[in-house]
């Protein structure tokens, strides 16, 4: 075989890409995976694991202290080594060779350096090696190289030497002190964490807290956050950044000043398209590329945008979905098969728009599907909400003293379906997936009411649900 002729290449092997090239080499297809950094990319080495890692300690103390009986069998803090050894763990050691085996068990070529576009179906590599190497797809370019960290323009931000996420979650210490400016996923989860750790943060976030999901929500994880020691500065916009002597000031724009060890840039993120050689096809380089739903990019017959590179949906979980429905959309049409790219066929991520499970792994947790309330509204569907206190749910008193959650379903009344559902509270997220299930499943409410939830389990939060709801007549 020529070796630089492949059916495929994929560039950037994170979970997304490993994925697209694994299902298309199942579909009989050769395939080159090219990546200049770590084999397994961000969720594995800086982002999902690490960060759970650093999180799921502080989760169990709380746990045992929440149980009487237990609470008298766990005293003290957390030991803040071996938590950070712990996380190492969870992130390899920051060493992919266990994923390299993977990868080269599954038939892939691997080839490490930077790739970019230099022409139709054609990938230039900047070896690790310091040489060049061009490889020619015969049906399709994939690329899947994921996110960076956005760092706005604030003043000074840049000169102060911010932390990313890449820098928290890789952390060998603690900072005594910790100024978190953002209000979303990554703020919330991280400001979590280095608080359980013993760090003292201060979030500041220029609206609320978890902005895009049910207020509820955002309003659980502030007054938590606030209850444990955490300093959260609501509406504050960060102005100025400086750092002197190693201390980070932060100033926002209505005069606030806070001091810190460090300041963690957590703004969001944008697409890791620069060099690429996008525009050498006619796309913007540091856009999200367009992409119908088999994830082919607008305009192209054989370039692919798949995960977090295109914008869609930046999670793990929905990367390897759009990764399994493009790899196999690669391969069925590299053989001239059928291609299914109907709502939900075999080939498309329709899940994407209406049914993206999301759980952050704050105090309390949140778990959420589908449409917000409001969301649900601003696309013209006649909704009813439900709600019910987590902690009225027997199941729950059970799991701890005291519990305190809430949760609600969104319902198209027009079609008597769930089409969102979000819990907060303490060990949420596995109720998420059997919401998942009603808001893919389009099931009638009138059907859910025979699905019985186990007493006493949290899931009888579905019962409670739906009797605030009220029965549906089925006539
Ligand atoms: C702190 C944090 C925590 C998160 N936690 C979760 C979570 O709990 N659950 C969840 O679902 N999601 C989580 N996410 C989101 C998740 O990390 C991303 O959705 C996921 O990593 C995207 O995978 P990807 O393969 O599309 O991109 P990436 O993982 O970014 O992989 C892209 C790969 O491409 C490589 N690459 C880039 N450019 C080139 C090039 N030119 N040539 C060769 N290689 C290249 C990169 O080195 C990288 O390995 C988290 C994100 C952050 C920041
Ligand atoms: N558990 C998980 O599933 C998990 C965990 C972490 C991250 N992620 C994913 O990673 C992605 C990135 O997370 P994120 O928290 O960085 O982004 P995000 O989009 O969730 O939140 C960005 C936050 O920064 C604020 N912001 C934006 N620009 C700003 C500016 N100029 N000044 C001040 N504040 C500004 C926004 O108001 C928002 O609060 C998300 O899409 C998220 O879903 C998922």
């Amino acid at each position: 075989m020529d070796k630089t002729q492949f059916d495929l290449v994929v560039i950037g092997a994170g979970s997304t890409g490993e994925n697209v090239a694994d299902r298309a080499a199942r579909g009989g297809l050769s395939v080159a995976v090219v990546e200049n950094g770590l084999v397994g990319g961000d969720c594995s080495y800086w982002a999902c694991m690490p960060s759970k890692a650093l999180l799921r300690p502080g989760e169990a103390l709380r746990a045992a202290e929440g149980v009487a009986g237990t609470a008298a069998a766990v005293s003290g803090a957390l030991d803040v080594d071996a938590v950070l050894r712990r996380r190492d763990s969870f992130a390899s050691g920051w060493d992919d060779s266990g994923q390299v085996e993977w990868l080269e068990g599954a038939g892939l070529v691997l080839v490490r350096g930077t790739g970019r576009i230099t022409g139709e179906r054609e990938v230039t590599v900047d070896t690790d090696g310091g040489g060049q190497q061009v490889l020619r797809a015969r049906h399709a370019v994939a690329v899947c190289t994921g996110t960076e960290p956005l760092v706005p323009g604030i003043e000074g931000l840049r000169e102060a030497r911010p932390w990313t996420s890449k820098d928290a979650t890789s952390a060998e210490a603690v900072p005594d002190s910790l100024v978190v400016i953002g209000g979303g996923v990554v703020a919330c989860e991280l400001a979590t964490a280095f608080a359980d750790l013993g760090a003292g943060v201060t979030v500041v976030a220029r609206s609320g807290l978890l902005g895009s999901m049910e207020p509820f929500a955002g309003e659980a994880v502030v007054a938590r956050l606030r209850e444990r020691g955490v300093e959260v500065l609501l509406d504050a916009s960060a102005r100025r950044v400086t750092r002197d002597d190693g201390a980070v000031t932060v100033e926002t724009d209505d005069g606030r000043r806070v001091v810190a060890a460090e300041v963690l840039v957590a703004t969001g993120r944008r697409p890791r398209t620069g060099g690429l050689g996008l525009a050498a096809v006619g796309l913007a380089e540091d856009e999200y590329p367009e992409v119908d739903d088999t994830m082919r990019v607008v305009g192209s017959d054989w370039l692919y945008a798949v995960g977090d590179v295109n914008g869609r949906v930046l999670l793990t979980h929905q990367g390897k979905y759009q990764a399994r429905a493009a790899g196999d959309v690669i391969a069925a049409r590299a053989a001239g098969g059928v291609v299914d790219d109907a709502p939900w066929g075999l080939h498309v991520a329709t899940a994407d728009h209406r049914a993206v499970p999301q759980v952050v792994f704050s105090d309390p947790q949140v778990a959420s599907v589908g449409l917000s309330s409001a969301a649900a509204r601003e696309q013209g569907l006649n909704v009813s909400v439900a709600e019910f206190e987590l902690g009225d749910v027997a199941g729950a008193g059970l799991h701890r003293d005291g519990y305190e959650g809430h949760a609600c379903l969104v319902v198209d009344e027009d079609r008597s379906v769930v089409v969102g559902a979000t819990f907060v509270g303490p060990d949420v997220a596995e109720l998420l997936h059997a919401a998942t299930i009603a808001v893919v499943g389009e099931v009638p409410l009138e059907r859910l009411w025979h699905a019985v939830p186990a007493y006493p389990t949290m899931s009888e939060i579905w019962l409670r649900l739906l009797e605030a709801h009220g029965r549906p007549r089925s006539d």
